[in-house]
């Protein structure tokens, strides 16, 4: 969990986080979450997140930070998961007292203790019957903006109320990660916005209203449990009474609607159109601005959090960072500096040998295993660790290219790659992105990009019913700043290399099909 706080010239005055495993090791989470034994169902415990912030804010106050300069507030969530409030939590939510911290008055709220994250997929049964209830894959792509995929919330509802219907009898409310935490700061159940809204397979992007036929799909009385969507710029209501009490906050301060990570992160790096986002956080996720899109059998189309006349394009991958950590701890004894030196000790191309990556179910492709080729496109067992490490961050970049461009997008002479998350501060990390895009690479000052675009969310939340952009509000933000540019030469190495990755992509996914046909429960 993050935090920054800006001030009016759009400076970070403060910075800080909790790391979940570190900080709060009583929960036992690894990487934050829990991956249980059928290696499909990922949850993190609920009142893990209500811990980590009020230890957030108890470190905040303990700095002698002023709470009470605070005019607005706004958030992020992880995309997708989901938490559920047991009949009678709202009464306690609003009543909570101000001389205890959070997680104790709400430890008896939640009628599912272990949230259904992003990283599930455990839901593929409900996927194809939410498909066939509407018309096809494509049909439901056109209407929410993606086909079903399994980490979608109303696929997770689904599952819920079939495995647990008294469960779901006992939820007097669902909210997403990001409403859920705005929930926290309002003392009431905070709506839910269009643009992280987009990420359940139940929101009509067009029409901005729930889907009634995908709500009927999923689970009885679905409607009154979500509560009405709401524009990402909105202002939800003054903070709740529990923060001036406790920490000192003004009675005035603003909460303004939360989203999505990688909507909020499309705001911290003042995207506009053209440009291209890769945030290599715990997943790795692709971004685009996107005037008139067409919602396709990949990728996934969101409102835009920050205009609603357009929209974002989406690509996510599921094996980010922690493959990347995996690798690093196997060849670079679990050292980034080992692992940088292995990629300048090797060239773009990496002689031919050219690997696939999948730790667990990738979500594009949908493959899993690890599929290593050298030159002569012959399968092998193990590379050299420097070629290893080259052929994973290769393989990471090419299939982002490949996909985005599937999707429509063109690199072109002016094309900006901003790049976010944690592995951004990786120079020799970003010089492969560079060098396979064939572009130069961009980042801003925090590889937090969500948190300091909630940050400017807050702020434009104050102003945005004046109809004053986003982009006006940050204009006097630093511009992004040139990170690495394109080594001469790598075009050519990479467009060869990513042609030749098609086709392997084909010979990976039809072994993986034909392994699934002979054996089902490698799945
Ligand atoms: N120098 C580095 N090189 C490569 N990866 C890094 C480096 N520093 C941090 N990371 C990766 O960044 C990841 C966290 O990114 P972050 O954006 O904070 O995640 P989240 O998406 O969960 O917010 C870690 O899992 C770590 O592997
Ligand atoms: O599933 C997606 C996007 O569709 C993920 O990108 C989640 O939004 C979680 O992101 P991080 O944990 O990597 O921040």
């Amino acid at each position: 969990m993050k935090v920054i706080a800006i001030d009016e010239q759009l400076r970070v005055i403060y910075e800080d986080n909790v790391h979940f495993d570190k900080d709060l090791p009583e929960f036992k989470t690894q990487g934050g979450v829990y991956i249980h034994s059928d290696r499909l169902t990922v949850t993190s415990p609920v009142l893990m997140w209500v811990k980590a912030l009020d230890m957030i804010l108890e470190k905040m106050k303990s700095s002698g930070f002023n709470f009470s300069q605070i005019r607005a507030l706004s958030g992020a969530g992880q995309q997708h998961g989901s938490v559920y409030w047991k009949k009678g939590s709202s009464q306690i939510l609003k009543n909570a007292s101000s001389e205890l911290p959070l997680h104790q008055s709400l430890k008896g709220c939640f009628s599912v203790s272990d949230s259904p994250i992003w990283m599930d997929s455990s839901t593929t049964s409900q996927c194809r019957e939410l498909e066939k209830a509407v018309g096809g894959a494509q049909h439901l792509a056109s209407v929410t903006g993606s086909r079903a995929y399994e980490r979608f919330t109303g696929n997770q509802i689904a599952k819920i109320y079939s495995q647990n219907p008294e469960v779901y009898q006992q939820t007097e409310r669902i909210s997403l990660v990001s409403s859920f935490a705005a929930s926290l700061f309002l003392g009431t159940y905070a709506p839910i916005d269009y643009s992280d809204g987009s990420g359940m397979n139940l929101l009509q992007i067009w029409e901005k209203t729930w889907s009634k036929s995908c709500l009927d799909a999923c689970a009885p009385g679905l409607e009154e449990r979500l509560g009405c969507p709401v524009p990402s710029h909105s202002v939800l209501g003054p903070i709740s009474p529990y923060y001036s009490q406790r920490y000192g906050f003004s009675p005035d301060c603003k909460v303004v609607a939360f989203t999505g990570d990688n909507p909020a992160s499309l705001a911290g790096m003042r995207l506009q159109e053209g440009d291209i986002a890769i945030s290599l956080g715990t997943s790795d996720t692709l971004f685009l601005w996107i005037q008139e899109p067409t919602p396709a059998l990949e990728g996934h189309i969101l409102c835009n959090p920050v205009d609603s006349q357009t929209y974002m394009a989406l690509l996510c991958f599921k094996n980010g960072s922690l493959m990347r950590e995996r690798i690093r701890d196997d060849c670079a004894s679990g050292s980034w500096d080992e692992f940088s030196k292995a990629l300048s000790s090797t060239a773009a191309g990496n002689s031919g040998n050219l690997g696939f990556y999948f730790d667990v179910m990738e979500i594009t492709p949908e493959a899993v295993g690890i599929h290593r080729f050298n030159r002569d496109n012959q399968k092998v067992s193990r590379f050299p660790k420097e070629v290893e490490i080259r052929a994973l961050i290769e393989g990471q970049f090419m299939a982002k290219r490949i996909h985005a461009e599937k999707l429509g997008y063109k690199v072109l002479p002016r094309t900006r790659i901003l790049a976010t998350g944690g592995a951004s501060h990786n120079k020799k990390i970003l010089q492969v992105l560079s060098d396979v895009f064939n572009a130069p690479v961009f980042t801003i000052d925090t590889a937090n990009s969500a948190c300091l675009g909630s940050a400017y969310r807050a702020i434009h939340g104050l102003v945005a019913e004046r109809n004053v952009s986003l982009a006006d509000v940050v204009k006097l933000a630093p511009e992004p700043s040139l990170a690495v540019t394109p080594t001469p030469g790598a075009e050519e190495v990479n467009l060869f290399a990513a042609s030749i990755m098609e086709k392997r992509v084909v010979t990976v996914l039809s072994g993986f099909l034909e392994n699934i046909s002979k054996n089902p429960s490698c799945l």
